[in-house]
């Protein structure tokens, strides 16, 4: 929803701001690379130590990057086929660090094996939501369906929430509520996305291989 809805804002509001990286010399690969690896530092470093507030700031500002390297690449008619894999495959990289420093958090000082365990849930159905995709794709398939939680979704409504919940540190009573919701949405969110994405693969694979049938001349 979010990627239908607010990537036509985002790419008007950051053009500007990659045409200049693009004067500067700044490749699309280089703001792939730096972006992911400001998002790993900021959740591997403060998230586990229960710095939600500081490490949300953090991520916050190298995660638009994900929006500025597709951008980059499509001024300069330069969108490959090898920006699209490391786009993705660094995508999958911050996401883990996302998580993963999570799941450190409540594995450690949070002290709870539940949240812990609906981390590690966020972290792996948000990886296989992706990858059914990609997988159905890679054997020919449309793959006509988003879902109902995709990656904008899960950063946004992950990263607001860790954001607001450390502002518990600044003394704000009872916010930090509002991180084990956001992880429990998420989890469940996830979860249906990633059957509403099985059941449309099956259904256009079975599709597909009807049709391939029917074109060799041998139905059912
Ligand atoms: C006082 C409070 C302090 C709070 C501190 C700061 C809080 C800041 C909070 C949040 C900011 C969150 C910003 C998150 C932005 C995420 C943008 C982003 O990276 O989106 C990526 C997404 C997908 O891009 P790709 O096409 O490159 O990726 C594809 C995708 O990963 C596929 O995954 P799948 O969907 O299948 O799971 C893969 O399959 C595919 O391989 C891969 O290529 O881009 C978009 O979707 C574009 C839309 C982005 C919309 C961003 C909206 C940000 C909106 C609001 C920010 C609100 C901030 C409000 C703060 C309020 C605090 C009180
Ligand atoms: N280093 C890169 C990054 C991305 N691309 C191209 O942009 C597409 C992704 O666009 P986003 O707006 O979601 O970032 C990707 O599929 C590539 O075509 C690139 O070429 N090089
Ligand atoms: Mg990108
Ligand atoms: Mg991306």
């Amino acid at each position: 929803m979010l990627n239908k809805y607010a990537r036509a804002f985002f790419t008007r509001v950051l053009t500007p701001f990659a045409a200049l990286l693009l004067r500067l010399g700044v490749s699309p690969d280089a703001v792939t690379l730096v972006g992911t690896g400001g998002v790993l530092a900021g959740a591997l470093a403060f998230y586990p130590r229960g710095e939600f507030f500081w490490g949300t700031v953090v991520i916050t500002l190298f995660v638009f990057s994900d929006l500025v390297d597709g951008n980059m690449a499509r001024q300069l008619g330069r969108s490959s086929r090898w920006g699209a894999f490391l786009d993705s495959t660094l995508d999958r990289v911050a996401d883990a660090a996302i998580f993963g420093g999570l799941a450190l958090w409540y594995a450690g000082g949070g002290h709870s094996l539940v949240l812990c365990a609906v981390t590690i849930f966020c972290l792996a159905s948000g990886q296989i939501v992706s990858y059914t995709k990609a997988r159905g794709e890679a054997i020919g398939l449309p793959v006509n369906v988003n879902g109902l939680v995709e990656r904008a979704e899960r950063l946004v409504i992950s990263l607001v929430a860790c954001g607001v919940s450390g502002l518990h540190k600044f003394g704000v009573p009872g916010i930090q509520v509002l991180l084990p919701i956001a992880l429990w949405i998420v989890a469940a969110g996830s979860l249906v996305t990633m059957v509403q994405r099985v059941v449309t693969v099956r259904r256009e694979a079975a599709e597909a291989d009807a049709a391939a049938r029917e074109g060799e001349g041998n139905p059912a």
